[in-house]
Order: C-alpha cells, then structure tokens, then sequence
C-alpha cells in the first residue's frame, strides 16, 4: 500500500515511525510537509521521501491528511480535487467528513481517523468512522493503515470520534501529566531524578499490564493494592479530597467540547 501523508508534524511522526519499525518500506511512504527543517528531519529520521509537495498524489492508495484542523480547508481546496479518487484518512480533530468531502468537490471516499502518539511504539488506539459511500476495501484500507501501529476501533456515529479524540487522542498527555507529578512527589521525598522516573514508568506500565491482563475490574484492581488502615488509603483519600476523579471526567468533557467547537469553528467555508 503506497501512503501519502500531507503534513508531517508530531502525529504524522509517530504513524510514519511506528509503520516503518512495524517493517512498511520507507519508500511507499511519501509526506508533503512546508517545513524545510521538518522535511530534512523526516527524510533523515524514517528514510520516507518528503517535500513542499508529493510528486504524483494519484500513485498513492491511501493520503492521511494530518494538518492542524485550522490548516484543513486550504490545504485541501489547494489539492486536484477532480482527479483524485483514492481513499482521503484525516487524522484531524473536529472536522467533518462531510466539510472534508465537501473542500473536496464531493469527494466520498473519506474516512475519519483519531489515533494517539502512542502509535509510535505500535501501541496506538484509534477510533475510525467512515462515510456512508466509503467502500468496504476502502474502511478495510483505513483500518489496515491504523492497526500497522496499534489497535482500531470503528464508532457508530460522528460525534464519537469527538469522543475518542477526548479520551484516547489527548489521552496521553492526561497520564504524562500524571507520570509528572508523580516524579514531581517522588523527588519531593528525597528520591533521585533518575530513580523516580523508573520508579513511576514502570508502575505505570506494570499497572496498565496488569489491568490489561486481568479480567477483574480497575476498581478491584485498586482495591487489591489499598490495605485497610495502610499507606494506599491515606494517599487515595488526599485523591479524593482533592476531588482528582471529577477532575480527570471534566477533563475529558472540556476536550470533548473542544473537538466539537473545532468543527463548527474551522468547518466553515469563510
Ligand atoms: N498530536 C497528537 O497527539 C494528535 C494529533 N491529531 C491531529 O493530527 C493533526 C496534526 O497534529 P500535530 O501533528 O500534533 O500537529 P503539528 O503542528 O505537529 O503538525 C502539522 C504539520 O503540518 C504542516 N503543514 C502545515 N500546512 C501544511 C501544508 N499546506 N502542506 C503540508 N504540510 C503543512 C506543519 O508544518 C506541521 O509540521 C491535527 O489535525 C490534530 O488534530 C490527532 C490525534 C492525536
Ligand atoms: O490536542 C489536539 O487537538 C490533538 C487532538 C488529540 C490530541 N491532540
């Protein structure tokens, strides 16, 4: 499957990246990137080809349009329109496939995708939703792409890939945001910098395998660590009191709100 790529900024990086460490040859991987710097870097970094503009978009199967959603409207009014018919992925949050087929001349082959940066070490998780007129070899196609670096799921509806881009897109920075404080804590009390941080990942990833692994519920899961009148219950209650939970659900509403206002906002023809 050859793939073009229009922008190639930091979740473009981590699809083009994971893909190509999953062993998809760098050279059916081209990316049309304005940045110069960026572009050199890319070529250098994953051997794709990369420029101003890709030579021939109609020799790709599949073209991942991974601009800022603000960026979407004239990056793909500026495209030959009429002469492609390929499979058009958007990794961009907000805007809608029917504004995306619509910049597009009608364009029906559009697929919506919402992976994460973790796609980079081949454990993403995207969310996909399809047009109605999008073929089955074209959604077998938008999922072949995203499950080259982690998982896929299909939604129902469009506005669960505002869904998906509150909870697994921006996902990720939730829980470095949490990796940080608990190094912040960790060297509060006298641990070094170097021993907190692997002190930290590694609960993380040994608390995301485990939850993974088992069948019981997280909350089960934290109840097996939490000894009644010990250490767990004391730090859990400061969580509490520090009302973390209700922090963490607004959170992912405000990002939810977000996605939806992004689509109203730069989904516009002016
Ligand atoms: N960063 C993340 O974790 C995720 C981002 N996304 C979506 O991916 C898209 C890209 O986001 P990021 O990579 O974070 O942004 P970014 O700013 O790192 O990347 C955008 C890239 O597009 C380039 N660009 C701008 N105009 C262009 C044009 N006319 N032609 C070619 N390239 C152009 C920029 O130079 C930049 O390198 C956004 O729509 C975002 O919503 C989706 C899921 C997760
Ligand atoms: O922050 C953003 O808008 C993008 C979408 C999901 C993750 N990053």
């Amino acid at each position: 499957m050859k793939l073009a790529f229009i922008g190639g900024g930091n979740m473009a990086a981590a699809l083009i990246g994971g893909m190509v460490k999953q062993g998809i040859a760098a050279r059916d991987i081209e990316v049309a990137e304005i940045s110069p710097e960026r572009c050199a870097w890319l070529k250098q970094q994953f051997g794709v080809t990369a420029g101003e503009r890709i030579a021939d978009l109609k020799a790709a199967d599949v073209i991942v349009l991974a601009v800022k959603p603000q960026q979407m409207r004239e990056v793909l009014r500026g495209l030959p329109a009429p002469r492609l018919t390929q499979l058009m992925l958007s990794i961009a949050a907000g805007i809608r496939a029917k504004d995306i087929s619509r910049w597009l001349g009608g364009h029906p082959a559009v697929v919506r995708a919402m992976p994460n940066t973790p796609s980079l070490v081949g454990a993403g998780i995207a969310g996909l939703y399809a047009l109605p007129d999008v073929t089955r070899a074209q959604r077998a196609a938008a999922q072949q792409v995203m499950e080259a670096v982690g998982t896929a799921v299909w939604v129902d509806t469009e506005a669960q890939i505002d869904a998906v881009t509150a909870i697994s897109g921006s996902g990720p920075a939730y829980v470095f945001y949490f990796i940080e404080a608990l190094e912040e804590a960790a060297v509060e009390l006298g641990l070094n910098p170097l021993a907190a941080r692997r002190l930290v990942l590694h609960t993380f990833n040994g608390a995301a395998r485990l939850a993974m692994s088992e069948t019981v519920s997280p909350a089960e899961l934290r109840a097996r660590v939490t000894s009644k009148g010990g250490t767990t219950e004391q730090g859990l209650l400061a969580l509490d009191q520090g009302a973390v939970r209700q922090a963490i659900v607004r959170a992912a509403q405000a990002a939810a709100a977000r996605a939806h206002e992004m689509g109203e906002l730069f989904g516009q023809d002016q």
